[in-house]
């Protein structure tokens, strides 16, 4: 197991799955909540159950995968179905982080989440590394990718850490408001210091 975890966290659209890529470019294991959250709702599994019945079948695709603009579109138009939704998943998705933390053998490992800081999970890390951009960009970049309109990302955004809130939590920023090539000296430089940080803590 790696002993040093760095957590990245950063809004929605910031930049966190191009920060996460270089550093696995480096070597480095990445756990990813986003990718463990489509992990736990798997076809078939309890999870999935429970969400069928409490959403009711427009809830789940023929292919028995969760339909998941239907259930986005549902959780962040109702305050108790998105509570309903997180205190049913969330604790699964920190389950499985924990679990694929312990398998990572890298010098370090990379815990990548978008709630770390909303769901107070600094404490599941050494080091917070926030991907800053400003709101304008997140919005921008958020709905060229995910064909959602602005009002989506701005009401998804409403529901997570404002920028200040985050920054104020971090040990290291990358500045990802420029093209994506400026990610590559910020990570090199983050990546030597990690490194040096993961061996003090032998
Ligand atoms: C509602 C769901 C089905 C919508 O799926 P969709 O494919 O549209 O979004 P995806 O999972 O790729 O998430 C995209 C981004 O939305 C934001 N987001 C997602 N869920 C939440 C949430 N509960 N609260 C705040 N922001 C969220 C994050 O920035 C995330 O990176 C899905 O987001 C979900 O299962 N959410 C609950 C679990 C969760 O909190 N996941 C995110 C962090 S672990
Ligand atoms: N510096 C950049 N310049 C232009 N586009 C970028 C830059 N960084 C990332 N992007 C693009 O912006 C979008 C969001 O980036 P990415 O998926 O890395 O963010 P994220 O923080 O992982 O998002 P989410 O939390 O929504 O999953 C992607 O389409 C990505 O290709």
């Amino acid at each position: 197991m790696s002993d040093f975890i760095v957590g990245i966290t950063g809004g929605i659209g910031s930049g966190k799955t191009a920060v996460s890529d270089r550093f696995a470019k480096l070597g480095i294991d990445i756990v990813d909540a986003d990718i463990v959250a489509r992990e736990v709702v798997a076809p078939d599994s309890q999870a999935v159950a429970e969400i069928a019945a409490h959403f009711g079948p427009n809830a789940l695709l023929s292919d028995g995968n969760l339909d998941r603009m239907y259930l986005r579109q549902a959780v962040f138009s109702s305050p108790s179905d998105k509570t309903w939704l997180d205190n049913l998943l969330h604790p699964l998705i920190r389950q499985q982080m924990l679990t694929q933390v312990k398998q990572a053998t890298s010098a370090y490992c990379i815990l990548s989440v978008p709630l770390l800081i909303e769901n107070q999970l600094t404490s599941m890390v050494d080091r917070t590394l926030v991907v800053d951009v400003d709101e304008a960009t997140q919005l921008a970049r958020a709905s060229s990718r995910d064909l959602q309109t602005e009002t989506q990302i701005k009401n998804i955004m409403a529901h997570q850490a404002s920028r200040a809130e985050r920054l104020s939590h971090a040990d290291d920023v990358i500045d990802n408001s420029g093209p994506e090539d400026q990610l590559d000296p910020q990570v090199q430089k983050l990546h030597q210091l990690y490194l040096k940080l993961s061996q003090v803590q032998h």
